[in-house]
């Protein structure tokens, strides 16, 4: 793992509070225990990183994390509330977010109109919509501001199906934080893209990180050691270690975790 300078992100919450906690958590399909008694706890105000080799379990947790697995055993709790027997749009409603990736964008309406569509839904979730867009129009200056936010106000006015796969994952954040979310889970933000579009995320994660709570499931490392305050590595559905960035990248079960990888793969 080489990755440039850490840069550390501004804690914004009381120190020692606890905005996303999971406790003994497993997640079982078919006999096959993907995730095994993974425990957490997620800072408020910290960006943390969900990193491990493929198919360690990182987006099977984000999935139990958000309410879209319900976990065998354990537990998950948000601002100290239990939340793991609730359905994702109970979750949302309560200030967890998660990015979705193009399955939440209409491609055939503008950008502009997705994030009115967005701000109009109780969940952010994909649904079928039926108020006419022109009785939304009151929801357009928090759509601008959005789309300032996700630096695409010059494309504002262009179909979602026209907009390069950078734009889209932008968008894609824009479409979660029409929930103003306390905390935001990010699904591999960088995928696919190029150094330009990597620096672009980069930046823009840094600022819809103010004020909130990120974590991130990301395999490029110097992605990692750009932004995350503390990352916690999985390893066969299990936590291998956790720290920050420098504590882990020494820590030889991540090394070993990682030679492993490249040996096989
Ligand atoms: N619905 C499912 N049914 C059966 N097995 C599953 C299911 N979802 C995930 N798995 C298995 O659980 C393990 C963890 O998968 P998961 O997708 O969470 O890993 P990951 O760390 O996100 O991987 P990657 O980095 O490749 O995206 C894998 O072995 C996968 O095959």
């Amino acid at each position: 793992m080489t990755a440039p300078q850490a840069v550390q992100n501004v804690q914004t919450g009381p120190p020692g509070t606890i905005a996303l906690q999971a406790r003994g958590l497993v997640k079982d399909f078919r006999g096959f225990r993907a995730t095994n008694a993974v425990s957490l706890d997620i800072r408020e105000g910290e960006i943390h990183a969900i990193i491990g080799p493929n198919g360690a379990g990182k987006t099977t947790l984000f999935n139990l994390l958000s309410g879209f697995l319900r976990p065998t055993s354990g537990e998950v709790t948000l601002f100290g509330e239990r939340i793991d027997t609730l359905p994702p749009h109970a979750i949302v409603r309560r200030g967890l977010s998660r990015s979705f990736q193009i399955s939440s964008v209409f491609p055939s309406l503008t950008v502009r109109e997705n994030v009115i569509v967005a701000l109009q839904s109780p969940t952010s979730l994909p649904r079928q919509f039926w108020t006419p867009l022109s009785r939304l129009e009151a929801l357009g200056p928090r759509a601008d501001q959005i789309l300032a936010d996700v630096g695409l106000d010059a494309a504002h006015a262009r179909l979602a199906a026209d907009l390069g796969h950078g734009e889209k994952r932008q968008l894609e954040i824009g479409i979660s934080l029409t929930q103003d979310p306390r905390v935001l889970l990010l699904d591999e933000p960088t995928s696919g893209m190029g150094s330009e579009g990597v620096s672009r995320v980069i930046a823009l994660v840094r600022q819809v990180a103010r004020g909130r709570t990120v974590v991130l499931v990301e395999h490029n490392m110097s992605v990692v050691a750009q932004l995350a305050d503390r990352i916690t590595v999985l390893q066969y559905g299990q936590v291998l270690a956790s720290g920050s960035y420098d504590e882990v990248r020494r820590d030889p079960r991540v090394i070993e975790a990682y030679l492993g990888e490249e040996a096989h793969g």
